[in-house]
């Protein structure tokens, strides 16, 4: 079984010689919050999936035919159905909506299923969690997602938006100097960034404590972007990538991308004022942009994995 995104789809050429490439469809962002109110204590479930099939569906592209077309529409009644008796871990629930396309229909040789979590607290009233009303929770969003290809099952798990800030114990020194260059050696600087992250489990894991696992790679991103001085964002992203290689044999590779937030020491002389590291200007651009794999000897970059990950075009 190949997956339809990497590999050349043999296809009918039209009269003129132009053939379909890869493709894929479904519904974008369904928007699905659940409650689950079987006791007076509700629980939340607030998700946007989107759903993608790969498969056979040139005749709907080359000759207006849609038999094979599962309708968008569909796909997102199948996302709120699905709900219907529970989500669990995004995960899980986004192995089933693979599971029931690709075994409902034929032609439906696999597929892209992502979401994004949105977590929710309780209200505290006197000191106890509320009911039924929450808050939104905002440090980060969880992202998840799974390939199928044929009986293949490839999950992501991920975090975005995870916004850190340390105010020393980094600093960029010892880069190449041409007459361009104007930025100055620094051993003691703010090093900030919003933390994009994706770890990639073996192919086939399924039964794996999903809730537990994310908590935990999320404490050690956060606690090895404290651990060290940081020599270079580079430094502390490769650092926090192997922690989280190393205390987990069950992730197979993880890939972080980190916008260097430049912070620039102010002049205050102007104003007959000192600045010893204490007044910054926040830029919001241009920025460093600071990406990398971090993975296993020898072990398969599953690249069809990635490039379907990310976006068509
Ligand atoms: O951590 C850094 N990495 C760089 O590659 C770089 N380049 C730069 O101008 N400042 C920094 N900081």
């Amino acid at each position: 079984m190949t997956d339809i995104l990497t590999n050349p789809v043999e296809t009918t050429a039209t009269d003129s010689g132009i053939v379909l490439g890869a493709n894929q469809y479904g519904k974008a962002e369904v928007r699905v919050v659940k409650i689950t109110r079987d006791s007076e204590r509700h629980e939340i479930d607030d998700l946007n999936v989107t759903s993608q099939l790969h498969g056979d569906f040139e005749a709907a592209h080359l000759e207006g035919d849609n038999g094979h077309v599962v309708a968008t529409d569909t796909q997102k009644n199948t996302i709120f159905s699905f709900s219907r008796d529970g989500i669990g871990t995004p995960e899980a629930f986004l192995l089933r909506l693979s599971d029931h396309f690709t075994s409902s229909f034929d032609w439906v040789s696999g597929g892209r299923w992502e979401a994004e979590k949105y977590e929710w607290e309780r209200i505290q009233v006197d000191g106890e969690g509320h009911d039924h009303s929450f808050v939104r929770k905002g440090q980060e969003t969880r992202t998840a997602y799974v390939l199928a290809d044929g009986d293949e099952r490839h999950v992501v798990q991920g975090l975005k938006g995870l916004t850190v800030l340390k105010s020393t114990e980094a600093g960029f020194v010892g880069y190449p100097k041409d007459r361009y260059t104007s930025l100055q050696e620094t051993t003691d600087r703010i090093l900030s960034t919003d933390v994009t992250a994706r770890w990639r489990f073996a192919e086939g894991s399924r039964d794996l404590d999903f809730d537990a696992i994310y908590a935990d790679v999320k404490r050690i991103l956060l606690e090895e972007f404290t651990r060290r001085y940081s020599a270079a964002l580079q430094t502390t992203m490769f650092d926090m990538g192997r922690a989280v290689l190393e205390a987990h044999p069950e992730i197979a590779e993880i890939r972080m991308s980190m916008p260097n937030k430049h912070h620039f020491l102010v002049d205050l002389s102007p104003y007959q004022l000192d600045n010893p590291g204490e007044v910054f200007f926040a830029s919001d651009r241009s920025y460093g942009l600071i990406e990398a794999s971090v993975t296993r000897e020898g072990s398969d970059p599953a690249l069809k994995v990635w490039q379907s990950a990310t976006a068509f075009c």
